[in-house]
């Protein structure tokens, strides 16, 4: 049987004269991979933003597993069980792969920071819980040698595993990639398909903004197109692609 995991309505965004979102809506099941794409400046990181709590939408209803949710802030959503991943790649350059992943990790602890400054037994048990799963992690996106590496010296794609390896960590009920496959060669774009298609099959729910169409339309289950902030089409990826407005969209704009 199917469950909706996420659920957003009527989201609008204005930035002075420019109306960013209007009225866009998405309906996510567990266990699809929905992609959110559309021409620059169709309102596609808008829409991720205002989702994980970073812009206030001028209004719109969201919905996670069934509980409302407030996109208010970017812990609040974090806590409510979306995890992103960003275009520009948002890690700790200076920490180690593995501490970058323990950080995530860290979100779900309980010891908290007395805990920590007296190195309690519980605190001493949790981390090196948190420091096992964090190596199993870096294991499933298939940069474990790198664990002790520096974040900033690991390629351009296994930065991008790694940011993927830290939202996994949080346990999230959706993991939202922006772009994801940006800057990869196409020998890392196979790989990254490759674990994409694993997450999904082990059962998480992944909402995808990617540029690289032929990506997008051999993994999405379903893909909204925007174009200027509105919602041109939905559906499954073969049908939006002879969609007439999605292909006056692209083509208009030299895509
Ligand atoms: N913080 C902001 N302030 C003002 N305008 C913004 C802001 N963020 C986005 N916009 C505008 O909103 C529109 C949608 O931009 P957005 O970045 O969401 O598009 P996009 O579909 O993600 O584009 P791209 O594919 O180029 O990343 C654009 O016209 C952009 O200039």
């Amino acid at each position: 049987m199917s469950e909706t995991i996420l659920k957003v309505a009527g989201v609008s965004k204005r930035f002075g004269g420019l109306q960013a979102l209007s009225d866009v809506g998405i309906h996510i099941e567990r266990g699809q991979v929905y992609g959110l794409i559309g021409p620059n400046g169709a309102g596609k990181t808008t829409f991720f933003n205002v989702l994980t709590g970073l812009y206030k939408p001028d209004s719109g209803t969201f919905e996670l597993a069934g509980k409302p949710y407030t996109p208010t802030a970017v812990h609040e959503v974090a806590k409510a069980g979306i995890a992103r991943t960003f275009q520009n790649i948002r890690l700790f350059p200076e920490m180690t792969a593995l501490e970058n992943v323990m950080v995530g990790r860290h979100s779900r602890t309980k010891s908290g920071l007395l805990g920590a400054v007296f190195r309690t037994p519980g605190f001493k048990q949790e981390e090196a819980a948190i420091a096992k799963r964090s190596r199993e992690l870096l294991e499933y996106v298939g940069i474990s040698k790198y664990a002790d590496f520096k974040a900033r010296t690991l390629s351009y794609g296994d930065q991008r595993r790694l940011e993927i390896a830290r939202a996994l960590a949080t346990d999230p009920q959706l993991i939202a990639l922006d772009e994801p496959a940006a800057g990869m060669n196409a020998t890392e774009k196979v790989h990254l398909r490759e674990l994409i298609d694993q997450i999904r099959k082990d059962n998480r729910t992944i909402l995808l903004i990617e540029h690289d169409v032929k990506l997008v339309m051999g993994l999405c289950d379903r893909v909204t197109v925007l174009d200027y902030g509105k919602q041109i089409a939905e559906g499954a990826p073969a049908e939006v692609q002879k969609n007439e407005k999605v292909i006056t969209a692209y083509l208009g704009t030299g895509h």
